[in-house]
């Protein structure tokens, strides 16, 4: 599928405090690419750059055949991750208006509202005043009026935060089938576990730099290593010196024992020791959202991540 966005070594800094370091992706039609990363990492800072609210100190960011010169603006869909709607004013007056500030037909846009307000469970809100919504109902009519004018690029800051589980899986459906539709959908997250099902490829990002970047299978296949997990009674240090471990944590009788790529796990349980104290052992391998958190924290996967996409 082609690239709808291309951004490349894109920098930026605030005052003396680079904020965005060097970095390149793109984004392709009916694909959801995941920018991730933790409170503070960057992602807003780039999206803001993408949509020609900040300017990059360097890069380049293309649209299809646009410069970054010329935003498409009728082409893109943004929520930003502020959220708000002008407020003394009517449902479908707002939603009718930014559909007409994208130059989009408006029966079509009437029609389109009408049928997505019903899906999102606002059937007869379209007389109320935005200001008379909840919170996550407000949220909802923000992401109707991005995509109501049906663009080519869909740009998602934070969607999910705020919303209750039934409301985020609507919003996770919806998303999965503008993009089998064919939109390209740059969706930014600091949830890892909500974005792991859904997105086709991800981006993680760190104090501004890339830390990973590739499609969701390859990454986990590449990062998914094995932990095992033991109720017992074991010295930490006994542990450290098992072969092939990366590293442990323990609390009490509860260790968990994190092991390096590429281990065979049938060999490694036989290894163990018989003075081993096992009242209970599980093997499993680290989920996405763990690579997340020792990322945002610092541990030492960090630096296996690293050299691995050095
Ligand atoms: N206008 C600004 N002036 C100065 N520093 C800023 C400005 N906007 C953002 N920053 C800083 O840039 C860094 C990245 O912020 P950004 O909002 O892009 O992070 P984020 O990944 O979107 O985080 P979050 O998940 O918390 O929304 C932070 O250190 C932030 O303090």
């Amino acid at each position: 599928m082609s690239a709808i966005l291309t951004v490349e070594n894109l920098n930026k800094a605030f005052k003396d405090k680079q904020v965005i370091d060097n970095i390149s992706f793109d984004v392709h039609q009916g694909e959801i690419m995941a920018i991730l990363g933790p409170n503070g990492a960057g992602k807003s800072t780039t999206i803001r750059n993408i949509m020609g609210i900040l300017y990059p100190d360097a890069g380049r960011i293309t649209f299809s055949n646009y410069t970054n010169n010329s935003i498409p603006r009728h082409k893109i869909g943004y929520l930003p991750e502020e959220r708000g709607l002008y407020k003394n004013v009517k449902v479908m007056d707002i939603l009718l208006y930014l559909a007409e500030l994208k130059d989009y037909p408006l029966d079509q846009a009437k029609q389109r509202a009408l049928d997505y307000l019903k899906k999102f469970d606002l059937e007869g809100k379209e007389k109320v005043n935005v200001d008379e919504l909840s919170k996550g109902m407000g949220q909802k009519v923000q992401f109707i009026a991005s995509i109501l004018h049906e663009p080519e690029l869909l740009i998602l800051d934070e969607p999910f935060s705020g919303l209750d589980p039934v409301s985020q899986e609507l919003f996770k459906q919806e998303i999965r089938q503008l993009a089998d539709n064919g939109t390209a959908i740059l969706l930014s997250s600091h949830q890892m576990n909500l974005v792991e099902e859904m997105a086709d490829r991800l981006f993680l990002i760190h104090r501004g730099k890339k830390v990973i970047y590739g499609h969701m299978d390859e990454v986990k296949k590449e990062f998914a290593n094995f932990k095992c997990t033991i109720h017992g009674t074991n010295k930490k240090e006994e542990l450290e010196q098992l072969p092939h471990v990366q590293r442990v944590e323990q609390e009490n009788a509860h260790s968990i024992v994190y092991l390096y790529k590429d281990i065979d796990p049938v060999q490694w349980l036989k290894q163990l020791p018989a003075t081993l104290d096992v009242q209970e052992l599980r093997l499993d391998r680290i989920s996405l959202h763990e690579i997340f958190i020792d990322i945002a924290t610092g541990k030492q996967l960090m630096q296996e991540v690293g050299e691995a996409y050095a």
